[in-house]
């Protein structure tokens, strides 16, 4: 079932075309992430979804009517900015949202899914800027929506705590939450997303699985080898086509199996080497790729045809 859907979707603030003609659809329990660089109409697309933009053109379609049609008892949303009063409680600004509701959440147990128990008696203002970005995502998790809305859901928040509302996400979307997401983390994306949209200048530019952009737009995988001297005996000693950059030598296209017999190649020609690695393309490549700001290397040349 289609929860939400754009068709054409169209937004400019006086010269500035925010979104320009986005066309997607989120299925009911799906995980949708959408990155793209600042500015790029994440927050906007969001919040035509969710009614607070009335777009230019195009239709949006939430639960199977207007944004603003949409039962709200079924929604939750995460806003980029959220701004509780400061002198309550972190309890208190959960309760007071859970009061918005007819059937709301137990408090305390909100609290402790977004792992701030021990803020509870805490005024919102004295809390840590993590701790407040948990507080907000309680908020909107207190009538228990179908569907719900994150705008960067865990800037600010430590790597531990992070993974805390991955799990959080992860569990909610197996309940069958359908979950649309913005986040600069591409970590975040790779990790929670079933489909991730990657939005550029206000169009989506790709739509796919991470697996998918990955595959489709990645790159290779590369093996990099930082020496301690002349890059280009290294290069050399490589066999295959490489590139310089700086100390690094940088070789496209290698499999695990060939490692071996690299690390024994640069061996035999006696190349000094601080660090050798292998990487697969990540969603980050694909981000780059598609929508990253393009340099040249400082001191590259290339090597042996290298592209
Ligand atoms: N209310 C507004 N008035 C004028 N311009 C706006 C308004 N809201 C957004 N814009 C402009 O529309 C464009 C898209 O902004 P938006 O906030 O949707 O981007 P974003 O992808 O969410 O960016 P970020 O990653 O920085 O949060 C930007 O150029 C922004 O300046």
């Amino acid at each position: 079932m289609t929860v939400l859907a754009t068709d054409g979707v169209r937004k400019t603030y006086g010269e500035t075309t925010a979104l320009d003609g986005v066309s997607l659809s989120v299925e009911a329990g799906e995980v949708f992430a959408l990155i793209g660089p600042n500015g790029a109409g994440k927050t906007t697309l969001v919040r035509s979804l969710t009614g607070t933009v009335d777009p230019d053109g195009g239709t949006v379609e939430l639960l199977g009517t207007a944004p603003r049609e949409a039962d709200e008892d079924r929604l939750g949303v995460l806003p980029q900015s959220f701004s509780p009063p400061g002198r309550l409680t972190a309890r208190e600004v959960v309760a007071y949202y859970a009061g918005l509701y007819e059937d709301a959440r137990d408090v305390d147990a909100v609290l402790a899914e977004v792992g701030v128990s021990d803020a509870a008696d805490t005024w919102y203002e004295n809390c840590s800027g993590g701790q407040q970005r948990r507080v907000c995502l309680g908020a909107t998790l207190v009538n228990d929506p179908d569907v719900l809305f994150l705008d960067e859901p865990t800037t600010g928040i430590d790597p531990a705590g992070r993974r805390t509302l991955w799990d959080r996400i992860e569990a909610l979307a197996a309940g069958g939450t359908t979950v649309f997401l913005t986040t600069h983390d591409m970590n975040e994306a790779e990790r929670l997303a079933d489909r991730v949209g990657l939005l550029a200048d206000g169009d989506l530019v790709a739509v796919g699985s991470p697996g998918e952009l990955v595959r489709e737009h990645g790159g290779d995988r590369r093996l990099t080898v930082t020496v301690d001297g002349d890059p280009t005996a290294a290069a050399d000693a490589l066999g295959r086509e490489a590139m310089t950059d700086g100390d690094r030598v940088v070789a496209r296209g290698v499999e695990p199996a060939a490692i071996g017999d690299i690390v024994d190649a640069l061996d035999r020609a006696g190349v000094e080497y601080t660090e050798l690695s292998w990487a697969e393309p990540s969603l980050e490549d694909v981000y780059l790729a598609l929508a990253g700001e393009r340099f040249e290397p400082r001191a590259g040349r290339p090597v042996a045809g290298d592209d």
